[in-house]
C-alpha cells in the first residue's frame, strides 16, 4: 500500500459534499490540501474542520468555469506545496429538466463546469506531473456515465464526456507513472440531488466516496483501477 503521508492535492469544489468529505480525509492520514470554490467562507468552515489534523492546508477561491481561475490555482497550490500530487477534479452541478426544456445556457453551463473544469485543470497540472514522473488524478464522473436517465440527459451527456477524456488522458499518461482514474457513485446524499426519495441512512454518504478514492490512491503505484462503481448496497425508498 501507498503512504500518502506528506503528499500534496488539489480538490475542487471542496466547500461542501463529497469535495469536503474527500479533503477531509485526505487530510486525516496526513495529505496537505488545498481546496478550492467559489465562495470563501464556505471554503474557511472546511479548513476550520481540518485544522484538528497536522497539515498544511490552503482554501482557494475559483470559479471551475473560468480558465484564469484555474490557473491561479494551480500555481498558488504550487507555490504554497512546491508541487501537485493528487488532483480530484470533483466540482460539478446537475440540472433536472426535461431534454426539450433544457435551454442551451444550461447545456453549454453543464459542460463548462463538468467538462471544460476538468479539461482546463489537467492541463495546468498534468505538465508538472509528467516532469515529476508521478501524480494521480481522480475524476468525479456518475453512474449517470454508464446510464442516462429522462430528465438528466445533459448531466449524462457531460458525465459521458468526461469519461471519454480521463480513459484517453490516462492512456496517455500512464507512461510516465500517472495514475488518471473515474469515479462512478450512484445517488450521494448531498445538496446536489436536493431531497432523496430514499431514505438517508441507506445511501451513499460523502464519506464512503471519500473512502474509496483514498483507498484507490493508497494501491501499490504499479496498478491503479479504472473506473470505480459506487453501488448502496440495500437502498429503501421513504
Ligand atoms: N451527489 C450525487 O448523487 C452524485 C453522484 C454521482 C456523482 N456526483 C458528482 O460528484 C461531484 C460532487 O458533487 P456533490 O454531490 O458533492 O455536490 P455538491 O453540490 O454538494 O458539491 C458540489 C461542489 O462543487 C462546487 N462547484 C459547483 N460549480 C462550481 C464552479 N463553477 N466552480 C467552483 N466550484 C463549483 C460547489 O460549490 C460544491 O462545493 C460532482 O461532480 C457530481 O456530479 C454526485
Ligand atoms: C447525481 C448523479 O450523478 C447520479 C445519481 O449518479
Amino acid at each position: 500500500m501507498e503512504n500518502l503521508s506528506g503528499k500534496s492535492a488539489l480538490i475542487t469544489g471542496g466547500s461542501r459534499g463529497i469535495g469536503r468529505a474527500v479533503a477531509l480525509k485526505l487530510a486525516s492520514i496526513g495529505v496537505n490540501i488545498a481546496i478550492t470554490g467559489r465562495n470563501y467562507e464556505s471554503l474557511q468552515e472546511t479548513l476550520a474542520a481540518a485544522d484538528q489534523y497536522d497539515v498544511d492546508a490552503a482554501a482557494i477561491v475559483a470559479d471551475m468555469k473560468n480558465k484564469d481561475d484555474i490557473k491561479a490555482a494551480v500555481n498558488h497550490t504550487i507555490e504554497t506545496f512546491g508541487h501537485i500530487d493528487i488532483l480530484i477534479n470533483n466540482a460539478g452541478v446537475m440540472d433536472n429538466a426535461l431534454f426539450l426544456d433544457t435551454t442551451e445556457e444550461m447545456f453549454r453551463d453543464l459542460f463548462e463546469t463538468n467538462v471544460m473544469g476538468p479539461y482546463h485543470m489537467m492541463q495546468q497540472v498534468l505538465p508538472q506531473m509528467i516532469e515529476r514522473k508521478t501524480g494521480d488524478i481522480v475524476n468525479i464522473a456518475s453512474m449517470s456515465a454508464v446510464n442516462a436517465s429522462e430528465q438528466t440527459a445533459a448531466y449524462s451527456a457531460t458525465k459521458f464526456a468526461l469519461t471519454g477524456l480521463t480513459e484517453g488522458v490516462m492512456k496517455e499518461m500512464r507512461k510516465h507513472n500517472i495514475r488518471t482514474f473515474t469515479i462512478n457513485p450512484s445517488a450521494v446524499l448531498t445538496d446536489l440531488i436536493g431531497e432523496p426519495s430514499l431514505e438517508r441512512d441507506t445511501m451513499i454518504h460523502a464519506e464512503d466516496v471519500a473512502d474509496v478514492i483514498v483507498s484507490q490512491l493508497q494501491l501499490n503505484r504499479r496498478v491503479f483501477v479504472k473506473t470505480n462503481q459506487i453501488w448502496a448496497t440495500n437502498p429503501q425508498q421513504k
